[in-house]
């Protein structure tokens, strides 16, 4: 009763097809995906080295990206030059681990503002690490205040250590412990700099 042969039903027809026609439209996009991976790849290496490299490296260590990086600091930096310091972050966000520090492009931007205006007092926003705390620290005038405030202790904390690290110590910085600064209303921690 069947007049067409079993390889022509229309079962077979359309599971043959589809397996024909689903490599064809996979290698179709390929050019479109590798446009992409092109087209955005700063993206993909920043999501693939602040991301996965941070969460992979965070599970094998046990500590946290922020005191990895202070301890290759700690290591590799001469203690009170802050010069050396910044440059040593600037060393590590590059070549090791990816770190949200100003860098060195957007700290000349920030020197230069500060030659200009010469502030006496400065209010930071999100110490993070102390990258730039300890960049404007050491560019203000004497007798100018640097107030900095971070809501994430662990991170307040390894600044701390930055900071002290950078020769600004119970001489130059008040407010040890992060108590006096006026930014505690906003939640976070604060350091008060005196240069
Ligand atoms: C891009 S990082 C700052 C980088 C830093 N200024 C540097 O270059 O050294 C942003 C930081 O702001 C902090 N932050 C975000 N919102 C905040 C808030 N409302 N109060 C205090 N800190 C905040 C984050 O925890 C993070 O550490």
């Amino acid at each position: 009763s069947n007049l067409l042969p079993p390889t022509l039903l229309p079962e077979r027809l359309t599971s043959r097809h589809t397996a024909m026609v689903s490599p064809a439209i996979a290698l179709a996009f390929i050019p479109f995906v590798v446009t992409l991976l092109i087209r955005y790849r700063h993206y993909f290496c920043l999501f693939y080295r602040a991301v996965l490299v941070r969460r992979v490296r965070d599970y094998l260590t046990g500590i946290p990206k922020e005191e990895r990086a202070f301890q290759y600091i700690l290591t590799h930096t001469i203690p009170g030059d802050p010069q050396h310091i910044l440059e040593t972050f600037d060393h590590w966000s590059y070549h090791c681990e990816y770190l949200s520090n100003l860098g060195p492009q957007k700290a000349k931007i920030l020197e230069r503002l500060i030659y200009e205006k010469s502030p006496l007092r400065v209010l930071e926003l999100g110490t993070y690490c102390g990258y730039a705390t300890i960049l404007i620290a050491q560019l203000l005038p004497l007798g100018a205040r640097l107030y900095t405030v971070e809501m994430d202790d662990r991170k307040a904390a390894v600044a701390e250590k930055v900071i002290r690290l950078a020769g600004f110590d119970d001489d130059t910085v008040s407010g040890l412990g992060f108590h006096s600064c006026p930014c505690q209303a906003a939640g976070g921690r604060g350091a008060e700099l005196e240069a």
